[in-house]
């Protein structure tokens, strides 16, 4: 009976007030939440889902009051046949005043769909291993660089703010241990480039806290940390531990997919990103504020999965179900 107490919807909206305590010393006040579900976590889906209820979800996601939605990608269909609606979707959303529509970008002929399609941000993705990058993008890290560079110039000339990704930043699936230094560099070119963010990918999920550590205290020496934001996706279950440590080194956003959905097609293996709930669980816990409304996001997480016939790999909405 006290379990079930504690796993009720009314103990987690009792963690969630918790955030309006004074934060615990050594941890930022507010955390930013990427939500990549509708991108990072449906692209890897076979099935094809339809644009409603991609837009159903994107919507239910804003209504759960994340400030930043990456919706899709504009990609070549042929490579990841489900953002092929990337325009309908992006133009059949409800924007709700405050929250960044976002779309990954890999270069100029996406870019302009983007901007046709009214993004309100792009990001442009690389790796910090060679190998990833040929199986991901079609090409070096040194041309991608030069790819991003074009984008960067036409996103300069509509003001559109650019975020950079690095991919493999704690292992390849390919090249196996990637180093520090290597992540650094990439970061650094994209930050020179313009990219007013870096979000660092465990693409594979193999990183510990220990080498979440490392890396952030690499990076941090060529990209300010605070221009720094962590993408860990669950593969080995340290997804958590992994952000809990960034946090500890200074980082204050973290990209995360609603209901654990995810992995990305080229990467054999990966399994989804860290639950957004679970993050959010974590955060308010913390005392530190998300501007999330935690019970919204479960229900958006569990209208993603019901509708793609799939169980949430959120250890909270699980918790959450078992005790309704
Ligand atoms: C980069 C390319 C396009 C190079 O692909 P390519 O084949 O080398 O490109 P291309 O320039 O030779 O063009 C080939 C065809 O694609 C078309 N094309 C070319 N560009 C576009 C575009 N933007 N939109 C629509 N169509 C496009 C182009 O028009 C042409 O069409 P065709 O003449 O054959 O009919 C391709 O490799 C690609 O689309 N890759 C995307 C891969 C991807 O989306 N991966 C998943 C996202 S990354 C990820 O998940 C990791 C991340 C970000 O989450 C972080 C982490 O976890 O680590």
């Amino acid at each position: 009976m006290a379990v079930r107490r504690l796993l009720s919807s009314k103990f987690l909206e009792k963690v969630s007030k918790n955030y309006s305590q004074a934060t615990i010393a050594g941890f930022p006040s507010f955390v930013k939440i990427v939500e990549v579900g509708p991108r990072d976590g449906l692209q890897n889906e076979k099935a094809i889902v339809p644009v409603q209820t991609k837009i159903e979800f994107i919507n239910k996601l804003s209504e759960a009051g994340l400030s930043v939605i990456e919706v899709t990608s504009f990609v070549s269909p042929k490579w990841i046949p489900q953002m092929a609606d990337h325009t309908e979707v992006m133009t059949g959303i409800k924007r709700h005043p405050g929250v960044i529509y976002q779309a990954l970008v890999p270069n100029v002929k996406g870019f302009h769909s983007a901007i046709n399609a009214k993004v309100n941000e792009i990001a442009i993705f690389g790796a910090a291993s060679e190998s990833f990058s040929k199986k991901n993008i079609n090409c070096s890290i040194e041309d991608s660089l030069k790819r991003f560079d074009a984008v960067l110039e036409e996103a300069k000339k509509t003001n559109t703010p650019v975020r950079g990704y690095v991919s493999c930043v704690l292992g390849c699936p390919y090249e196996g241990d990637i180093d520090p230094e290597k992540v650094a560099w990439v970061s650094k070119k994209m930050l020179d480039m313009g990219c007013y963010e870096i979000s660092l990918g465990d693409t594979i999920g193999v990183g510990t806290p220990g080498k979440m550590k490392t890396l952030i205290s690499t990076v941090s020496r060529d990209v300010p940390i605070e221009k720094l934001a962590v993408h860990c996706h669950d593969t080995y279950g340290q997804a958590i531990a992994n952000i809990f440590a960034a946090l500890q080194m200074g980082i204050s956003v973290v990209d995360s997919s609603v209901a654990g959905l995810g992995g990305c097609p080229y990467a054999k293996g990966a399994s989804g990103n860290v639950s957004t709930e679970d993050v959010v669980y974590l955060m308010h816990g913390l005392s530190i504020k998300t501007g999330v409304n935690i019970q919204k996001l479960i229900e958006a997480g569990n209208f993603i999965s019901s509708a793609i016939g799939r169980q949430t790999h959120s250890k909270v909405a699980q918790a959450t179900k078992s005790s309704l």
